[in-house]
């Protein structure tokens, strides 16, 4: 079985398919959805994913059906979203000939999708490019076109807004994937839940899914969660407001992602980030204790870190400030009001953020169940 999402882009819409397999349908795919067999295809991948032949089956499959494909592989790890390798990347493209009419093939996780999706967007003023995902967490990145490499000072930081022509999931690649990643991809499912599905918040925290459960599970998983971002990709495209609910978890993670020298995966920092901006929500009276308890315990639940690691704090809020949602005399964050209901403010201040982060300690003294207890960094 397989399911389709179609995501009505400005630039064109595209189709998300998910199901099992679909790394051997690549080639037939591409010609189904109109890409002429005379263009040249550039795959990129990182040398893990490699390791377990995805790439590989892409390749074949791509050509079987007559198409010349080239790749490059990058070292694993986020970071290889620099502009470094996207200069690489350039340089091995026009080495192998790839004209504008060339597609590129992002086949990996997150990191993969959104360096190979920002070579995309700037070879030669942009090209076609199709996201094929291998993690549970690029169910998230490989929707919604946001595409980046990271600068020193913080991530994300260079990129644009740049639809895939396809995003082509195959589940069955989900089953090589080690525990700490797959619990990483469960903290933006999380997110879709907390954000827009309230069911399925319900249902993880049900029976949490700690493991690939096997394909039809994952595609139904998957499917329910990119539901959630197709949505919201769908209202605003461009992040001219409602789409900040999709950073929820996002200030504050990006933060500690950063800060610990991407030590902490992008999915656990999430995972923190939402313990903290829900302490936020929760100390202005807005979040319940029960919500901001559940959703402490379904992440928990995943195998998710739920409290803030020892980083220095000063360098936390100096990443902070770098933060594509920060105005020059305001935080803006997405918080949670309940399950179910993230909102965008433009006004939170430094010492709400540093009581939440003390609140989110794991030795802390919570306030006794009421909004505003714990101290400042
Ligand atoms: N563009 C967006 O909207 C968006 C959304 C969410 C996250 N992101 C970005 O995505 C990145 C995180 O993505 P990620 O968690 O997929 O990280 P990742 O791409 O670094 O993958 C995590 C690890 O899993 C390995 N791996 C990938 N597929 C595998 C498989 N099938 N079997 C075994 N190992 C496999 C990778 O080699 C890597 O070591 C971050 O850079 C984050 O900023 C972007
Ligand atoms: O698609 C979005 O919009 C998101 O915010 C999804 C996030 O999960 C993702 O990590 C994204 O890359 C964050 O974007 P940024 O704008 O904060 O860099
Ligand atoms: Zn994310």
């Amino acid at each position: 079985m397989t399911t389709t999402l179609r995501v009505q882009s400005a630039r064109r819409p595209y189709d998300v398919t998910i199901g099992p397999g679909l790394l051997d349908e690549t080639g037939p795919m591409l010609l189904a959805r109109g890409v002429d067999p005379t263009v040249k295809l550039f795959l990129v991948t990182d040398d893990e994913v490699a390791r377990f032949g995805y790439a590989e089956r892409v390749m074949d499959s791509c050509r079987q059906a007559g198409f010349a494909v080239a790749a490059a592989v990058v070292p694993a790890g986020d970071a290889s979203k620099s502009f470094a390798n996207a200069e690489r990347l350039y340089q091995e493209m026009l080495r192998a000939g790839i004209r504008r009419s060339g597609v590129l093939l992002a086949v990996g996780g997150g990191m993969v999708g959104d360096l190979g999706g920002f070579v995309a967007a700037t070879y030669q003023r942009g090209i076609r490019y199709v996201q094929v995902p291998t993690t549970l967490l690029a169910h998230d990145s490989s929707i919604g076109g946001k595409v980046a490499v990271n600068l020193p000072e913080a991530k994300n930081l260079v990129g644009a807004f740049h639809p895939p022509i396809a995003v082509i999931f195959d589940v069955t690649a989900l089953s090589s994937l080690p525990a700490r990643e797959w619990c990483g991809g469960m903290a933006e499912v999380i997110k879709h839940g907390l954000i827009g599905d309230p069911q399925l918040f319900a249902d993880l925290e049900a029976a949490p899914v700690t493991s690939y459960p096997g394909p039809e599970r994952a595609e139904a998983l998957i499917a329910r969660a990119a539901a959630v971002k197709v949505r919201i990709v769908e209202e605003d495209e461009h992040e001219a407001w409602r789409r900040m609910v999709l950073n929820v978890g996002h200030t504050v993670g990006h933060a500690v992602e950063q800060v610990s020298g991407y030590q902490i995966h992008h999915g656990e920092a999430v995972a923190i980030g939402l313990r903290v901006e829900s302490e936020i929500a929760w100390g202005r009276g807005w979040l319940s204790a029960d919500d901001k308890d559940r959703l402490i315990r379904v992440l928990a639940a995943h195998g998710l870190p739920v409290t803030v690691p020892q980083l220095p704090w000063d360098e936390v809020v100096a990443v902070l400030h770098h933060d594509k949602k920060h105005g020059d005399d305001h935080w803006t964050f997405a918080l949670p009001r309940a399950v179910g209901d993230v909102v965008i403010v433009r006004d939170v201040r430094y010492e709400e953020l540093a009581a939440a982060w003390s609140r989110s300690a794991a030795d802390a003294d919570t306030g006794g169940g009421k909004p505003g207890g714990g101290g400042a960094p």
